[in-house]
């Protein structure tokens, strides 16, 4: 039965765009003209509702449904209690039986129900998806992230039995990163042992904060789980969007870009840090200002088109609220010296982070490591080096401190002498002014892309300017 094809009841009152990944093109299936669709093999039905002012219910979409999880009944049971979505202005729900999404049946959640919940601990994925929605109608082009965060949604507990990890992509300090497949969609899979599981938490948090799966330029969160080993031990699992490019820094070892990619690149990073530091209050929805605090170009990962997404949010921390940003406190540490040291900012590396304004200061140390970031991007650059070779891809301060330097020779080199990435020869000698045109129609390029000009980021990226300049 899990196999079959589906017809269920379709309704597109709020279009959702075509998602750039191939692989939910398949959410949609074959629609008729007597109101239905015909979906793919193995999907579910959905249906969404949404309660007006005047207290009518009013149908906003119906169609297929991709994921199989916990939609296995044959009555469409609407199991996340009212006040869990949106103030109880929309109903969801999904199903496993023809046209069993006509309408809804509203059920108080059990433990055994089959049907849906939000994301533990809160339902910010449920509410993103309902910015995403109905907030924005005309960012049909982030719809994908719509779609992602429906999924996210409802996959609390993803049928983990489904999953495959397919192969080892990356290895990081905090968790070990697997193509994967889950119900035939690639996905990428990040692993944390338990030593690791409060920077899983810390990520899983971040990725579900109100608005963050809207923009663009966020690395995309599909779901977080986690489970028992065969031998007993806990494994956390954050399952994200597959990024057949990797992360920038080998996307740059091993390819060369000519300007136009370069700058999508580096404005698909900027962009995305940018949305991270901003607070938002969108409706009942509240972004708290977000520091990353391990920009590199490991943690940036790459599309098909060669728009870049950040991502690792395991170090990130959320700069208003309960957690406490003064010196003295047990943590003043961990706030001001974490991250990779090869891109720590010469405050911190000097110990003279202003941590009486912890939100600029943070924001600060990540609009450096985004300027070494331009510097990695920019010299594999193929219009800035006119005919000559583009220099082979280094990390920065690579060619000073070799591939692992230790705090104490960032901090020699960095702080106490402060010492810059050096422009290449090429740039100085013959193209200047090319150069420069180039990097004000940069700079422009960024500026108009800002959501607001944020006084914050500018002062960071004063920084950026001083250290191309
Ligand atoms: N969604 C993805 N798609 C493709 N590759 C990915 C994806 N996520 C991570 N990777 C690869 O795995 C590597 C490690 O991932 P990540 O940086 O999230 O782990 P980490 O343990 O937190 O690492 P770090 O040491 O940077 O903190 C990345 O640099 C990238 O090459």
């Amino acid at each position: 039965a899990s196999s079959e094809e589906r017809e269920c009841a379709f309704t597109e009152n709020l279009p959702v765009a075509d998602p750039h990944s191939g692989s939910t093109n398949k959410l949609r299936g074959v629609v008729r003209e007597n109101g239905t669709v015909r979906c793919s093999r193995g999907s579910r039905c959905y249906g969404l509702w949404e309660k007006r002012a005047d207290g009518e219910i009013h149908l906003v979409n119906q169609g297929c449904w991709a994921l199989q999880q916990k939609c296995n009944g044959d009555r469409c049971l609407v199991t996340a209690t009212p006040s869990e979505i949106q103030n109880g202005n929309f109903r969801f729900c999904c199903c496993n039986r023809d046209l069993c999404n006509a309408n809804f049946t509203e059920a108080p959640p059990t433990a055994d129900t089959p049907a849906l919940k939000p994301i533990r601990r809160d339902d910010d994925a449920v509410n993103c998806l309902f910015v995403c929605l109905f907030v924005f109608p005309g960012k049909q082009k982030h719809s994908l992230s719509a779609l992602d965060v429906m999924e996210a949604a409802n996959s609390d507990s993803v049928d983990l039995d489904n999953l495959k990890l397919l192969e080892l992509i990356g290895r990081g300090r905090y968790g070990t990163v697997f193509r994967s497949s889950l119900n035939e969609r690639c996905v990428a899979v990040k692993l944390f042992t338990s030593a690791n599981r409060q920077n899983y938490a810390n990520e899983r948090s971040i990725y579900c904060l109100p608005l963050l799966q809207q923009h663009d330029n966020i690395a995309r969160f599909l779901s977080a789980d986690e489970r028992t080993t065969a031998d007993g031990r806990l494994e956390s699992l954050i399952l994200m969007e597959y990024y057949p490019h990797g992360c920038l820094s080998h996307y740059l070892s091993v390819h060369t870009v000519d300007w136009v990619a370069c700058c999508r690149m580096t404005h698909g990073v900027t962009r995305g840090l940018a949305f991270l530091h901003t607070e938002l209050y969108r409706g009942d929805q509240y972004k708290p200002p977000v520091a990353h605090r391990d920009v590199t170009s490991r943690n940036v990962l790459v599309r098909a088109d060669l728009s870049c997404v950040l991502a690792d949010f395991g170090l990130s921390m959320r700069l208003t609220g309960s957690r406490p940003c003064r010196p003295g406190d047990d943590d003043t540490m961990a706030i001001s010296e974490v991250g990779t040291v090869r891109y720590m900012a010469p405050e911190v590396l000097g110990g003279a982070l202003n941590l009486r304004d912890c939100e600029s200061a943070l924001k600060q140390v990540d609009v450096y490591a985004l300027g070494l970031l331009y510097w990695e991007s920019f010299r594999r650059c193929s219009h800035l080096f006119p005919g000559e070779a583009v220099p082979e891809y280094q990390l920065a301060f690579q060619a000073e401190l070799g591939n692992h330097p230790s705090f104490e020779e960032m901090q020699i080199l960095v702080a106490r002498e402060k010492y810059r990435p050096r422009f290449p020869e090429a740039w100085k000698e013959n193209s200047l002014v090319g150069l420069a045109a180039h990097f004000l129609s940069f700079c422009l390029t960024i500026s108009n892309l800002f959501i607001t000009p944020h006084h914050d980021f500018w002062t960071g990226c004063n920084k950026v300017n001083l250290l191309w300049l």
